[in-house]
C-alpha cells in the first residue's frame, strides 16, 4: 500500500525509513492504529508517548520481531518486508531492546558475537568490545557471563552490541533507563557522531530532557495513534508532557520528615562475593527509620545487587544479627519470613524476578502476597482477581484485565503493577530498586508520590537507584555505594550532584583521597588538596 507520503520526489535523497499506515492489533488492544512516521538520513528522531502508547510495538515491527496487520515499511524509498531480525540487520537496522535480549549463561562476548551474524571471530569480537567499550565510556569485561551482570551493565552490553554493527538505522528503546548520568553523556556524544555520519536514530525515552538534548524530530503517539509531530529542541519539558499525556505531571508534595524507631538496621554486613565477578560487601552499616526514605546512589555493579540479595533473603549467608528488621535478627531468614516481619521488596529485574512472564497478573500477586490464600492453602481465585484489578485501577496500569500475562504488558505498565503490588501491601519496610524504571513522566510522579505517602504513614523506605535526580527528589538522607563499601550518610540538603558524583568513585574516605594524592604526586601531577 502506498500513499502520497511514501513516494519520494525524483532526484531527492529518499527518507531512510518510512512507515505508512501501520496497524497492529492484539486481542485486548490496538497497539498501533494507522501509524505513519518518516525518518531522514542522519536524523535523531524521538518517539514519545505514555506507557502503553505503542512505541515498542512500532519499533519491533521495524526490526522484524512483530508482524504488522496492515501498512507498509519503506527503506531508502523502497517497500520492504522485514520478516525477522536477521533480515533487519541485512538492511543495517540495529536495535537496543527495552527488555534485554541476552542469554544469561553465555559471556558478554558470546552474546555480542551471536548478534553480529558471525562475520567476525569470537576473539575479534572480544577485542572490539574492549576497545569500543573504552571509546564509548562503557567498559565491560567481555569474558563475564551475563548472569553475573547488573542491569546497568546489561544495558551497556546491549548498546555496544548494536553499535558494533555500524548501523544505518539504530533503534534505541529506553537505552538509558539504568545508566548513570556520566554514561548517558558519553552515549550522547557517540550517538551525535553516528548521526553526523549519516546513521538515522530512532530514540525512545521517558526522560524528556534527553529527548530535547538529542533529537531534532519527534513523533508523538497516544493510544496507538499519532497525535503530533514536533521539533523537541523548540519545546519545553512541560510542553512535551502536554503533547504526550495532555497535562503536566503533578508536583510532588514533600512534607518534613518525622522519623520513628529503627526498622532496618544493617550492622557491619560483610559478605564475600558468590562468583568471581561479584562484589564483596565490606562492613556496611546503616539504618532506616520509620517515616524516612533513605536513598542509596551508586554506579550499577558496585554491590547494589549483592546488598539487595542479602536484604531480601535471596542470599541468607549473612550472620543473623547483621540485618535486623523491626528489631529481629533477620540475616538468616528467607524472603517469606522477612515478609512476615513487614519487609516488601521490588527487585531490579522486573521480568523473571519481579514477575513470572507467562503468568497472569492475578497469579503474579501470589509471588509476594498471600491475602487470597485461605486456610489449608486453598486459593480464592475470585479474591485474587479483585485484588489485582484494584491495583490495576489504582496505579493506572494499562492491561487486558487481571488475567493478562505479565509479558503482554508494556514495560512501564508492568513496572507500575509490580511497584503497586508492593506498595499496596502496606509494608513496614519497603526496599525498592529503580522504582520508576521505564515509566512515563505522569506515572513516575505517581509512584514517587505513593512512596512519599507510605513514608508519611510511617513506613521505612530504602531506594536504590542510579538516577540521582530521582534520589534527590524523594530521599531524606543518602548514602553512596562504591566497591562494596558505603559512604557516610548525607542529609538531603547537603547532597550536591558534584559531591555525590565524587563519592560514586569511592572518594569519601580520607585514606582513599590521601592515597590518590600520593599516587598523583609520584606520577608528577598536582596534589589533591
Ligand atoms: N505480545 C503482546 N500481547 C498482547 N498485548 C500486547 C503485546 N505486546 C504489546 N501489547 C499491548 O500493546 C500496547 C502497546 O504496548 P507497547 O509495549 O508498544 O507500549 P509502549 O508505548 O512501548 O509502552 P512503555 O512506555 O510502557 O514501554 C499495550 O497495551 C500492550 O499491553
Amino acid at each position: 500500500m502506498n500513499s502520497p507520503q511514501s513516494i519520494p520526489t525524483p532526484g531527492a535523497v529518499p527518507p531512510r525509513l518510512q512507515l505508512v499506515g501501520i496497524t497492529k492489533r492484539y486481542p485486548a488492544v490496538v497497539a498501533n492504529d494507522g501509524v505513519s512516521l518518516t525518518v531522514q538520513p542522519g536524523e535523531v528522531h524521538a518517539v514519545l508517548g505514555e506507557n502503553g502508547a505503542g512505541k515498542s510495538t512500532l519499533m519491533k515491527i521495524i526490526y522484524g520481531t512483530v508482524k504488522p496487520d496492515e501498512g507498509q515499511v519503506l527503506f531508502d524509498g523502497k517497500p520492504v518486508n522485514i520478516r525477522n531480525p536477521q533480515e533487519a540487520r541485512q538492511y543495517g537496522i540495529a536495535m537496543v531492546f527495552q527488555h534485554f535480549s541476552l542469554f544469561d549463561t553465555l559471556t558478554v562476548a558470546e552474546n555480542v558475537w551471536l548478534g553480529l551474524d558471525k562475520r567476525m571471530s569470537l576473539a575479534e569480537v572480544t577485542a572490539r568490545i574492549e576497545s569500543k567499550g573504552a571509546e564509548y565510556g562503557m567498559d565491560i569485561d567481555p569474558l563475564r557471563p551475563v548472569h553475573t551482570l547488573s542491569v546497568g551493565e546489561m544495558q551497556r552490553v546491549e548498546i555496544i552490541r548494536a553499535l558494533l554493527t555500524d548501523p544505518r538505522v539504530l533503534i534505541l528503546d529506553e537505552p538509558t533507563s539504568v545508566l548513570t548520568p556520566q554514561a548517558v553523556d558519553k552515549l550522547f556524544v557517540v550517538l551525535k557522531k553516528l548521526a553526523s555520519q549519516g546513521c538515522s536514530i530512532l530514540y525512545i525515552s521517558h526522560k524528556l530532557h534527553e529527548i530535547r538534548e538529542l533529537c531534532t524530530a519527534c513523533t508523538v503517539l497516544r493510544g496507538g495513534k499519532v497525535t503530533g509531530y514536533c521539533n523537541p529542541q523548540e519545546e519545553t519539558n512541560a510542553s512535551l508532557s502536554r503533547l504526550m499525556i495532555g497535562a503536566e505531571p503533578p508536583a510532588l508534595q514533600y512534607r518534613e520528615v518525622k522519623t520513628g524507631s529503627v526498622v532496618l538496621h544493617v550492622n557491619g554486613l560483610s559478605l564475600k562475593k558468590q562468583d568471581q565477578f561479584g562484589v564483596d560487601l565490606i562492613d556496611m552499616r546503616f539504618e532506616v527509620r520509620a517515616g524516612e526514605v533513605l536513598g542509596i546512589a551508586g554506579v550499577s555493579g558496585n554491590g547494589q545487587r549483592e546488598l539487595l540479595y542479602a536484604l531480601s533473603g535471596e542470599d541468607t549467608r549473612a550472620a543473623a544479627h547483621m540485618i535486623e528488621v523491626a528489631g529481629k535478627a533477620a540475616g538468616r531468614l528467607n524472603p517469606r519470613q522477612r515478609r512476615q516481619l513487614g519487609l516488601h521488596f521490588v527487585p531490579e529485574e522486573r521480568l523473571g524476578r519481579g514477575a513470572v512472564p507467562t503468568m497472569g497478573l492475578a497469579h503474579n500477586m501470589l509471588l509476594t502476597r498471600d491475602d487470597a490464600v485461605g486456610r489449608g492453602g486453598w486459593l480464592n481465585i475470585g479474591k485474587l482477581q479483585v485484588h489485582a484489578a484494584d491495583i490495576i485501577r489504582r496505579f493506572g496500569v494499562k492491561a487486558g484485565g487481571p488475567n493478562a500475562p505479565a509479558k503482554s504488558l508494556s514495560g512501564g505498565n508492568l513496572q507500575k503493577f509490580i511497584v503497586g503490588r508492593e506498595i499496596d501491601a502496606k509494608p513496614k519496610l519497603l526496599i525498592v530498586s529503580q522504582p520508576t524504571w521505564g515509566v512515563d513522566v505522569g506515572a513516575a510522579a505517581q509512584i514517587r508520590g505513593e512512596i512519599l505517602a507510605l513514608r508519611d504513614a510511617g513506613c521505612a523506605v530504602l531506594v536504590l537507584s542510579e538516577e540521582l535526580d530521582e534520589l534527590f527528589e524523594i530521599s531524606d538522607r543518602l548514602h553512596v555505594v562504591a566497591k562494596g563499601q558505603l559512604s557516610p550518610s548525607l542529609q538531603r540538603a547537603d547532597a550536591t550532584l558534584q559531591l555525590v558524583g565524587e563519592w560514586m568513585s569511592g572518594l569519601w574516605n580520607a585514606d582513599v583521597q590521601q592515597h590518590l594524592a600520593q599516587v598523583e604526586a609520584e606520577n608528577g601531577g598536582t596534589q589533591h588538596v
